[in-house]
């Protein structure tokens, strides 16, 4: 049971919720917690973020409180290498403890929030995530809420992990640098340092880069030979458009036991091209990975560090929201 009392009548009550203030471009959070009693001072600060009732609130049996509703779908879905904290304004959010490729049940996170009344919102499936960001959003939309829809959460999280953070490798890497105006020395490499500081975000590293100028065999060389050597995955740089220089995807297809896919439906970065020697994964970077802060090397390294084989169907679904 809920019962409206007007501000000025209502010094000595207790807030039922946290009240919000917001003044744009500066501060968007909780003015008041939820449990304050209410003093005659406190009423300027209340009109001025328009609130001129507050409710009383009796929860009835079978009712849930909004902050209950939150902390009881956190616990829910709270699974490992994930935190929480206590509910502000309603809502509990889960936050990663470690680095890690995020996995959404998607299929189970739509039951959920086709129950009413009910908002689980996530970042998307094969999300990279740092220790400290941020997973998913929840709450009740209502100030109470049945217990019947919380405990509805609860049974489909049971079901198991809606989601899960998968950790990525730290995997050693073998640049091979193409293009004859790098390996003449007409232009600075520019490829090296910006793969090398991609890699280092996730805890991999380069173990060596080789420049190498057009000729297939020695591309298709460099790549073997840093599996040789021990590396885990080659990124080949360079060279893979349409141009009669641009011989690196005929090279990493000589060196390749699997070729997923030799272009993808995401721009920029629509000349990638990801293959596979046995277990190595080997990427053939266009020019725009120097130029573009995000592109399709930029949705599946972390796949791929994150330890899945990418197939070409996965790379095909990639087109619908491709236009990054
Ligand atoms: N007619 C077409 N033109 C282009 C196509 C196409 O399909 N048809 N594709 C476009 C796309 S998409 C991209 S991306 C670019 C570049 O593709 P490439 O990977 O072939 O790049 P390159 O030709 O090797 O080089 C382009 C540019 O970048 C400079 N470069 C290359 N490597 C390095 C390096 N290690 N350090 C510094 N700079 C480097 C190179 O000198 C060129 O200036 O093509 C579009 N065009
Ligand atoms: O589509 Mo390219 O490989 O600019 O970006």
């Amino acid at each position: 049971m809920k019962k409206e009392v007007r501000v000025e009548d209502a010094i000595g009550m207790r807030l039922a919720h946290d009240l919000t203030r917001i003044v744009p471009g500066e501060f968007k959070g909780r003015a008041f917690r939820k449990g304050h009693v209410i003093r005659e001072e406190d009423i300027p600060a209340l009109l001025n973020i328009g609130k001129e009732h507050i409710y009383i609130l009796e929860l009835s049996a079978g009712e849930l409180h909004e902050d209950e509703a939150a902390m009881r779908m956190g616990r829910a879905l709270c699974s490992d290498q994930m935190r929480f904290e206590e509910p502000h304004e309603g809502k509990v959010v889960l936050q990663a403890e470690r680095p890690g490729l995020l996995k959404v049940d998607e299929e189970r996170l739509f039951a959920i929030n086709m129950i009413d009344e009910i908002a689980v919102v996530s970042r998307k499936t094969d999300t990279p995530l740092q220790a400290g960001d941020k997973i998913a959003g929840l709450r009740a939309i209502p100030l109470t809420i049945a217990e019947a829809k919380v405990a509805e959460v609860e049974r489909i999280a049971s079901e198991g992990d809606l989601f899960a953070i998968k950790p990525f490798r730290r995997l050693q890497v073998g640049v091979v640098t193409t293009g004859s105006e790098v390996l003449t020395g007409r232009i600075e490499d520019k490829f090296g340092p910006r793969v090398r500081e991609k890699l280092e975000r996730f805890g991999s590293q380069v173990i060596g880069q080789q420049i190498v100028g057009d000729r297939v065999e020695d591309i298709e060389n460099a790549i073997i030979s840093f599996q040789e050597s021990g590396a885990d995955m080659v990124l080949c740089t360079g060279g893979m458009s349409v141009d009669p220089d641009d011989r690196t995807p005929g090279a990493i297809r000589r060196a390749a036991t699997e070729v997923v896919s030799y272009g993808m439906p995401v721009l920029p970065g629509s000349m990638m091209m990801l293959a596979y020697r046995g277990e190595m994964p080997i990427f053939g970077l266009p020019g725009c990975v120097i130029f573009d802060e995000f592109t399709s090397f930029d949705i599946l390294l972390p796949r791929v560090l994150a330890g899945e084989r990418v197939t070409r169907s996965e790379v095909a679904r990639l087109g619908h929201g491709g236009l990054l």
